[in-house]
């Protein structure tokens, strides 16, 4: 049996990327997904305007909701304080074990902790088990139909605070019809939508940014 992206991906990593230098992995990681396999990274030009996000908000306690190969995970980690803490949820096994192994080279396993599961299942579940009050800033980069659920899941859990942020990756591509006219409809969201491209592509795509009133 051959390897998987992710493995290969990995393993791009392992052999090129300086260990405990995040920056080096995600520039390892953009440099095989732009000339050797594509992968659904959030990407560098998208990463952007993500990093810019994450450096306003100064997230204490941020929720990741898809991790696959921990791209953005690294991304996320390396501009957060000692203390703070990023969760990251992974339904995928194989991707799970491929992002232990990419955000150990990078050195911030420390602010990292990588749930493996459905959110439906997690999100009802973290204030007991991880001690969460609510999040300061959540990246929905998950199954596209599941934005919006899971969005609702968190208000019901009381997961969101006045002036948490929610901030969605591929609005326009794949796509998240039902979210967008949720948040950018809904009065009590404050919605801005970042144009960029889908990651490593000219294919329009970008980030929309919705802020909790409460
Ligand atoms: O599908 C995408 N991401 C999602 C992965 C599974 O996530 C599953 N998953 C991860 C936690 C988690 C928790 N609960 C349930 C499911 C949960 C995704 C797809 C594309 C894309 C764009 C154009 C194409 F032609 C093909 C693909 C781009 C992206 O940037 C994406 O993020
Ligand atoms: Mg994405």
């Amino acid at each position: 049996t051959g390897s998987t992206r992710p493995e290969r991906i990995l393993a791009a990593v392992q052999r090129k990327a300086t260990k405990g230098d995040a920056r080096s992995v995600v520039n390892t990681i953009d440099q095989y997904c732009r000339y050797q396999e594509w992968a659904m990274n959030v990407g560098d030009e998208k990463g952007a305007i993500l990093d810019s996000i994450v450096c306003e908000v100064k997230p204490s306690v941020m929720l990741e909701l898809g991790t696959y190969c921990g791209y953005s995970t690294v991304r996320i980690a390396s501009m957060l304080p000692p203390n703070a803490r990023l969760l990251t949820l992974e339904f995928n096994p194989a991707y799970a074990a491929v992002a232990r192994q990419v955000i150990a080279w990078a050195g911030v396993e420390d602010k990292v902790v990588l749930i493996e599961g459905p959110s439906g299942d997690w999100i009802p579940k973290m204030k007991e088990e991880f001690g969460v009050t609510s999040f300061d800033l959540v990246f929905l980069d998950h199954w596209k139909d599941r934005y919006l659920p899971d969005t609702k899941l968190m208000e019901e859990c009381g997961l969101l605070r006045t002036g948490s942020i929610l901030l969605a990756d591929n609005v326009i591509c794949p796509g998240t019809p039902e979210y967008l006219e949720y948040v950018r409809g809904s009065p009590r969201y404050e919605s801005k939508y970042f144009r960029s491209h889908l990651e490593y592509t000219r294919v329009e795509d970008g980030l929309e940014k919705s802020v909790f009133l409460g």
